[in-house]
């Protein structure tokens, strides 16, 4: 071998050696850094780009329970260009909520607005500082009663025509609940007279299209579904001029703070009525098809529908016999259900249950200053999703989490992790400040809902071998799972007197 040249012996040589040995440090340094010490681990990916976007896809229950078990409850995931931080633990899911400081939500709540077609200057930020916190006033426990009133008796009438009209014969499911339960919701929140029905095809174009919007898709893939929220909007529009012009008075809280907003901020009708839009999507989404899993899940059982139908007729039966002046119908069926509801744990309880296994919800928020959690370093700019589903489907706090247990939140029921009590053990509504301002409505809504079906229908299933309609992952992440497929029922008319 020759000898090495002049220049790199001697001094020149240590400087070389030095040289190498500097950039052995950075580069070492540096793959330190990027396969991130203190960061969360990434799960790792080999498809540029879509990262584990179609791993996650196959299967998300059995994805996110892998990944938990080997990289633990925090950990980064990319998909569709996208990294994550996921966060699956009820604890630390908890302090995110809690901590409003590091964790970001008004920001990621203005962009949402532009899906629904809420232009960028309809809530400027005087705007926001009213209208939200009186948007979740209307919505607050104390509001309830009065837009459940409202409800209950639009879905009187919407049950109980759904149930003559479908009567003896063999429907899916859905055919029959979801535009019963869509108008009465509709008519609740924005008042009798509105024309509910003509917004409804435009409604399920744009729900379709909504995870493509959510996941930031190419415009072009979803213009349809625009266009057709655009004239849900327009119908809207109409109806707040309509409003306008008759001076309604009987206009349920909701409509009416759009209205009173729309006064005082100087709104055109159409920013009302795209505001009004918002409501619409928010109510409808995810409260549709909550319904739809009750009676499936139950309809599933060994008993079927019998246990909900006992309790909810002895309710009845004690409510109509201490008040002898009234019979029950559309106006008094909200006083039933109020004077009822601790007559009807098991409707409650299967209620909750159902949104335990139906819901994937991922709450999200932005860090707006580095913070650590779980023993990571998140820095600034992260995005952060709480994977409340783990939560959910964690064996230790839901024993047989995979399984519908109508009774799994009746009284005396604990919910435990490591021995210790897990207060957010169902997130259904997500939680924190961008916890579902409907929830206290929806639930009312829901038990409302099923009471006035098994009151005056009989709901069987009409084939012999039936399996339960799988989900519909697409929406994986943001509320109540649609089916894919459906099951058959048949629809009967209850024969009893209800004075
Ligand atoms: C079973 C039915 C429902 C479910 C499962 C549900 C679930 C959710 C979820 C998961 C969120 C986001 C939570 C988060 O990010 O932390 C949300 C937000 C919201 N929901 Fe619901 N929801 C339901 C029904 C309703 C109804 C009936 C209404 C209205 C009457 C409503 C109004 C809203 C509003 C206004 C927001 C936005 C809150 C905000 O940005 O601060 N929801 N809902």
């Amino acid at each position: 071998m020759d000898a090495l040249p002049e220049p790199l012996t001697g001094y020149y040589g240590l400087l070389f050696a030095f040289l190498l040995l500097a950039i052995g440090v950075l580069v070492v340094y540096t793959n330190y850094r990027s396969s991130g010490l203190h960061r969360p681990p990434r799960l790792p990916y080999w498809i540029p780009w879509l990262g584990s976007a179609i791993e996650i896809g196959k299967d998300p229950d059995t994805f996110f329970e892998r990944t938990i078990q080997k990289l633990g409850p925090v950990f980064r995931l990319k998909t569709v260009g996208r990294d994550m931080i996921y966060v699956a633990s009820p604890t630390l899911i908890q302090s995110i909520f809690r901590d409003t400081k590091h964790y970001d939500f008004a920001e990621i709540r203005l962009q949402m607005n532009a899906i629904f077609l809420i232009p960028k200057y309809a809530l400027p930020p005087d705007m926001v500082a009213h209208y939200f916190p009186a948007h979740h006033r209307v919505l607050a426990p104390n509001s309830v009663p009065d837009m459940l009133k409202h409800y209950t008796r639009q879905a009187h009438h919407f049950v109980t025509e759904a149930i003559a009209s479908h009567s003896g014969r063999k429907i899916p499911l859905a055919d029959f609940i979801v535009p019963a339960a869509y108008n009465a919701t509709a008519k609740a929140l924005f008042g009798h007279s509105f024309p509910a029905d003509k917004t409804f095809d435009g409604f399920k174009r744009f729900d379709a299209a909504f995870p493509l919007m959510v996941a930031d898709a190419p415009g072009f893939m979803f213009a349809k579904a625009r266009r057709a929220w655009a004239n849900v909007i327009d119908v809207l529009e109409s109806y707040v001029e309509e409003l306008e012009r008759t001076e309604d008075i009987d206009v349920p809280p909701l409509a009416r703070l759009t209205l009173d907003t729309k006064q005082q901020a100087g709104w055109d009708a159409g920013i009302a009525a795209s505001v009004m839009a918002g409501d619409l999507w928010a109510s409808q989404a995810n409260g549709l098809w909550a319904a739809y899993w009750v009676l499936v899940f139950m309809l599933l059982e060994p008993h079927g529908l019998a246990p909900l139908v006992a309790e909810i007729d002895r309710a009845r039966a004690s409510w109509t016999s201490s008040h002898a002046d009234k019979s029950l119908d559309a106006e008094t069926f909200h006083e039933f259900m109020m004077d009822s509801v601790k007559a009807l744990p098991l409707l409650t309880s299967a209620v909750q249950e159902s949104l335990r296994i139906s819901s994937s919800v991922m709450p999200i928020r932005r860090v707006v200053e580095p913070v650590e959690l779980g023993g990571y370093q998140l820095q600034k700019d992260d995005t952060v999703l709480c994977v409340t589903r783990s939560v959910h489907l964690d064996d230790e706090i839901h024993p047989d989490a995979a399984s519908f247990r109508m009774d799994r939140y009746c009284e005396g029921q604990k919910f435990t992790k490591d021995g210790k009590p897990v207060p957010n053990h169902s997130m259904p509504f997500g939680g924190g400040v961008s916890i579902c301002e409907g929830r206290h409505f929806v639930m009312g809504e829901l038990k409302a809902l099923i009471a006035l079906i098994l009151t005056y229908a009989t709901v069987e299933l009409a084939d012999e071998s039936v399996v339960r309609p799988q989900f519909d992952w697409s929406r994986l992440g943001s509320g109540i799972m649609q089916p894919r497929g459906d099951i058959n029922v048949v629809i009967g008319k209850r024969k009893f007197t209800t004075s």
